[in-house]
């Protein structure tokens, strides 16, 4: 009877495996191999690679086009060969996600090898990440983003707060422990909030002394401990501009590897047009002010090149579409225009 019901459940079982979706089975899989020493081991004998040299990752240029390339664990081999180096290297290596098919991909770090060396050998370039990530295709860069931040937090969690021993990586890098005190350390993100404030008509938008010329952005700040999002976007706004937020909605988020990973939560508030008068803090800020409609449209088609005055001055632009501002001013653009429609 008992060899009945198992032969059931067997089936089931399966019939249930069978029935998850592709993605479903995706992220089981890579769950198993962050979790599984031996099984992460195996996969990195058939992963393919992202290479990085002191957290720069490596492109490869055809035409005018940036391709980040993944390589073979036979090419990283090769390379490793060269400098007459073992593939015990292969394990610094960390687990960043994997394709539809289960190919493993893992992000490696050749900082301390000669950089001109690889280079030629692979014919590409390591670039700077704050280069690479508005160059490479839309689909690559958040994978690079968050492949240098994976590697930059073990390059800065290499030993125990408590104890100041070194601490041990897992295989697939989704951790690092103390072996002396038993404390787990995992990836960490700081959660900002940047927020798109509007009275109506107009949107607020500001400058820090470090942006390029030119270039405005919405409202951001890191949450303070204990803070809930809500209490963040209304302590921002007045701390930054002096204002009160009456409403806010949430848009979208996205991971920000700049200056090391922080969870950009993206937000649309609200302060009443008869309570709009800002007062800049300018230990924080250079400029904050009110655009138009009009004046966002023209802004949003403007290149950073393009901004330059013939008096020196400069044109408002805004930043590119990969960063999460960009898209909560196009989306406020939208608003207005369904508004006016
Ligand atoms: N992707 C985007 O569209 C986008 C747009 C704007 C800002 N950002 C990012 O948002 C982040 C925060 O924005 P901000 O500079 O306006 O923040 P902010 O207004 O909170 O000011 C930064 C200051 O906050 C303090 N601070 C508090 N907690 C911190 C922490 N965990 N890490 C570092 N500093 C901390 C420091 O004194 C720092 O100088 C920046 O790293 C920036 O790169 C991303
Ligand atoms: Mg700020």
């Amino acid at each position: 009877m008992a060899a009945i019901y198992q032969a059931a459940y067997r089936r089931v079982s399966s019939l249930i495996c069978r029935l998850h979706s592709t993605y479903v089975r995706k992220m089981r899989y890579l769950n198993e191999l962050k979790e599984d020493d031996s099984l992460c081991r195996q996969a990195q004998t058939s992963g393919t690679f992202y290479l990085f040299h002191n957290l720069s990752p490596f492109l490869q240029k055809v035409g005018e086009k940036y391709f980040v390339p993944q390589l073979s664990a036979a090419e990283i081999k090769r390379i490793l060969e060269k400098f007459k180096e073992t593939e015990q290297w292969i394990e610094m290596s960390v687990l960043i996600g994997c394709s539809d098919e289960h190919v493993p991909r893992f992000a490696l770090d050749l900082g301390a090898l000669e950089k001109s060396v690889i280079e030629s050998e692979l014919k590409g370039s390591f670039t700077n990440l704050q280069k690479a990530l508005f160059v490479v295709d839309g689909k690559d860069s958040p994978l690079l983003a968050s492949a240098q931040s994976l590697l930059q937090w073990h390059n800065s969690h290499q030993y125990c707060n408590k104890t100041g021993q070194p601490t041990q990586r897992n295989v697939s890098g989704s951790k690092r422990v103390c072996h002396a005190s038993g404390i787990t350390y995992y990836p960490q993100m700081s959660p900002v909030i940047i927020t798109l404030v509007s009275d109506g008509s107009r949107c607020l938008l500001a400058r820090q002394p470090s942006f390029p010329q030119g270039m405005y952005s919405a409202l951001s700040g890191f949450c303070d401990m204990g803070e809930n999002v809500e209490e963040a976007v209304h302590r921002e706004v007045a701390e930054e501009v002096g204002l009160e937020v009456e409403s806010l909605w949430y848009s979208s988020s996205q991971h920000w590897p700049f200056p090391s990973s922080c969870l950009m939560i993206a937000c649309h508030a609200i302060v009443r047009a008869q309570q709009a008068e800002i007062s800049m803090n300018k230990l924080e800020l250079e400029e904050a002010r009110w655009f138009g409609l009009e004046e966002i449209v023209e802004g949003l088609k403007r290149e950073p090149r393009s901004s330059k005055q013939d008096d020196g001055s400069f044109l408002p632009w805004f930043p590119p579409k990969q960063a999460i501002a960009h898209q909560l001013i196009c989306e406020w653009v939208k608003q207005q225009t369904s508004q006016l429609a």
